[in-house]
């Protein structure tokens, strides 16, 4: 998507290589302080992990930075642009992408339909150009398909592209989402929590992917109590409680460090 407003036009542009800069974000719901002044970059290339015990706040940060909540203080820039007041859709063509805990596929559509819905829809342009450029809506659409084919042969499901997606397993669905996201060509993804409740054989698959997606050169900010998981794949860990930051460093760093033990044990106290 083009811009008419140079990046360089807007001041406080926080370093050009942050694909993510979340700056004091705060978020309450009616008296409960969910997030309560995090700030977080993610810069070009990185993998960075977010860890924290339950309702530390994690879920809350993705979904203020991928524009499903509004932050009640605080700015998310995205690419050098504060995106702090666009909407969820406007995000995915800056180029973020972001998955649930839980998938919700369309169940009854196919595993390949699901992930042609992670195209950009431009639903009024298309309308249009139905009726002056069906060729080329044509040649769209199948340009489409044939990419989502080669994200679902990417994430290991090309055999079951013309399945419903109700017979896939979590794990599989959360393979799919991910060939979803990427039907939009993200720079940047949020995964929440890819490990949970995801069989062995299919864990493999997934980090091998998340890998994959790395070395191409995406960025990723992963949450994740699977420290395994964790301590594989990122470079950096940025732990937080009670939603604030409140440990930075390896992962190794982070699970050793006193006030993120404290902070697990007090979870779970
Ligand atoms: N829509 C909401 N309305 C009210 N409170 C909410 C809402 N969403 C989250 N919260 C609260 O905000 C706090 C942070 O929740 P959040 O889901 O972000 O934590 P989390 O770190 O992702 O936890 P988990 O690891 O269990 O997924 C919790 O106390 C939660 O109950």
């Amino acid at each position: 998507m083009t811009s008419t407003v140079p990046d360089a036009e807007q001041s406080n542009a926080p370093p050009a290589r942050a694909v993510i800069d979340a700056r004091d974000l705060v978020k309450r719901f009616d008296g409960n302080t969910a997030v309560a002044g995090m700030s977080l970059t993610l810069a070009a290339g990185e993998m960075v992990g977010l860890i924290g015990p339950n309702g530390a706040g994690k879920t809350t940060l993705f979904n203020l930075i991928a524009g499903s909540l509004k932050p009640t203080s605080g700015e998310i820039w995205i690419g050098g642009r504060d995106v702090s007041q666009e909407s969820p859709e406007k995000r995915i063509g800056r180029g973020v992408g972001r998955t649930f805990q839980i998938p919700k596929p369309f169940l009854e559509m196919t595993v390949l339909e699901n992930v042609l819905a992670g195209a950009q829809a431009q639903d009024g342009e298309r309308l249009l150009a139905n009726f002056l450029r069906p060729g080329h809506v044509r040649r769209q659409e199948r340009l489409a398909i044939d990419k989502a084919r080669t994200l679902l042969e990417f994430v290991t499901l090309s055999g079951l592209g013309a399945q419903p997606a109700r017979v896939l397993s979590g794990g599989q669905r959360k393979l799919l989402e991910l060939a979803r996201i990427l039907m939009a060509d993200p720079q940047a993804i949020l995964l929440d929590e890819p490990a949970a409740g995801v069989n062995p054989a299919l864990l493999e698959t997934i980090m091998d992917r998340v890998l994959d997606l790395n070395a191409q050169g995406k960025s990723i900010l992963l949450i994740e109590h699977n420290m395994d998981m964790v301590t594989r794949l990122c470079t950096r860990v940025v732990a937080m409680a009670l939603g604030k930051p409140l440990a930075e460093g390896t992962a190794a760093e982070v699970a050793a460090n006193t006030d993120v033990i404290s902070a697990y044990l007090g979870a779970t106290a």
